[in-house]
């Protein structure tokens, strides 16, 4: 199966700039040549005028699962609605219920340009399942919170990696995953460490998101969270680091060399008040961040475009300066920066010969669009997921002119709504 975009627009993430009037070819799941005028015969041609093509958005940070739980529990600090709200619900989804809520997440996702993701949560097989089906790129993490089942945790780990590893043409990854320092113990975080050093030496966890966790790291331990971390040897692996939000300029400059990658996380740092995020001062110092949506009650949706467009200009407002976080660059943060956050730029996070034709096309006749200022702007500023005409994932059409091609919708909103009907009554 091949695709040829003709005459198109599309936003180059290496050369930081919108490549005007290109040909993009697609054969077997590939960009396999990018020019003008493309002298090639493909099974099926787009016109690609009054288009703009972008990498497929990498979502760095999600809990897919929570969409069950989307408005369920609000306007709660992170530890209240912890242990309050959420941790009580959760322990009463079940396989089928994260199963149907991930779905739905990896819906909306894709409804707005988004084509890979990296999920902490539960049941991650059915999580695995569901991005089999509806044919998305990411990495399935189990979240590990220390408690009676603590071993049994890591040998779900293990199975997790054994059975989805690489599975759907690669698209799948499995990473050891510590909630945070303030679930796991000590013990526990380095039994995680030597785990990852056996699988891929990747981790996963929730890093400095409170001013609690902070406080209660240097009352234990007497260090900040990412001394503490290096401590135990985290630092010697690949770190996609959630949040970061209480970071200090130490910190930055201990993690700077090191393969740590924080995810912004805005919508859900604003909605549980944990604070604002350094970013400016993490990319000054060369640090590679990348962006994420978090969960569903915490957000409260899992459209990227949206934490994309918030993420800068919150910046910009904190740090009272309006060239903090500019389009570009928050826009690199959601493509190559999140590739390179989750290890996967040899793959994807830019459009580039060789990669995985992992793609957005979003339609330019639409407000949002209009008049065609500055395209980087309008993606970062102006642009709505309605925009997002369709959704290709290693060459393969997931969403074509607005509607899923994989998943039955109507009947996915249905369910998702009956199972939460029957979840408050159990
Ligand atoms: C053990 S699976 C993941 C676990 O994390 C919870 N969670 C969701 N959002 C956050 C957040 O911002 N900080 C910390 N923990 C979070 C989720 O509800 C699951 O219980
Ligand atoms: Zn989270």
């Amino acid at each position: 199966m091949s695709l040829l975009i003709k005459n198109t627009r599309f936003l180059d993430v290496i050369e930081e700039k919108i490549q005007e009037d290109m040909d993009l070819y697609i054969e077997e799941g590939r960009i396999a040549k990018i020019g003008k005028n493309l002298d090639v015969l493909a099974d099926e041609v787009l016109d690609g005028r009054e288009k703009l093509v972008t990498p497929g958005f990498i979502n760095g940070h999600t809990h897919l699962g929570m969409s069950l739980l989307r408005n369920y529990a609000d306007d709660l600090e992170l530890q209240t609605w912890l242990e309050d709200a959420i941790w009580p619900i959760e322990a009463k989804l079940d396989r089928e219920d994260i199963y149907w809520g991930s779905l739905l997440s990896m819906a909306e996702m894709i409804r707005s340009g988004a084509t890979c993701f990296c999920d902490q949560y539960y049941e991650m097989d059915r999580v695995g399942d569901a991005a089999l089906e509806i044919g998305m790129r990411g990495i399935l993490t189990r979240g590990l919170i220390e408690d009676g089942d603590k071993d049994l945790k890591l040998d779900q780990t293990r199975a997790l990696y054994q059975k989805y590893h690489k599975k759907g043409k690669g698209r799948l990854r499995v990473v050891p995953s510590p909630h945070a320092i303030y679930t796991c113990g000590e013990d526990y975080l380095k039994e995680i460490i030597d785990l990852a050093k056996e699988m891929d030496g990747v981790i996963n966890i929730h890093m400095s998101e409170t001013i609690k966790e902070v406080e209660d790291c240097k009352r234990d331990h007497y260090m900040t969270p990412i001394q503490y971390i290096e401590s135990l040897g985290m630092l010697d692996l690949h770190v996609i680091a959630a949040h970061c939000v209480h970071i200090t300029e130490e910190e930055m400059d201990l993690v700077k060399n090191r393969r740590f990658y924080p995810i912004y996380n805005p919508s859900s740092n604003l909605k549980l008040a944990s604070g604002f995020t350094p970013v400016q001062k993490m990319l000054d110092k060369g640090i590679v961040m990348g962006i994420g949506t978090d969960g569903d009650s915490s957000n409260n949706n899992q459209n990227i475009l949206e934490e994309i467009h918030i993420g800068s200009i919150v910046n910009k407002a904190v740090s009272m300066d309006p060239k903090a976080l500019p389009a570009m660059e928050i826009l690199k943060m959601a493509t190559i920066n999140g590739a390179k956050a989750l290890g996967l730029e040899d793959q994807v996070g830019s459009i580039e010969e060789g990669k995985a034709a992992d793609l957005a096309i979003f339609n330019l006749n639409s407000a949002s669009f209009t008049p065609k200022n500055n395209l980087i702007s309008a993606l970062c500023y102006s642009a709505q997921a309605e925009d997002v005409e369709s959704v290709l994932i290693d060459g393969e059409f997931v969403l074509k002119d607005r509607q899923l091609t994989k998943i039955d919708y109507d009947n996915l909103l249905k369910t998702v709504q009956d199972r939460m009907d029957q979840l408050v009554r159990r």
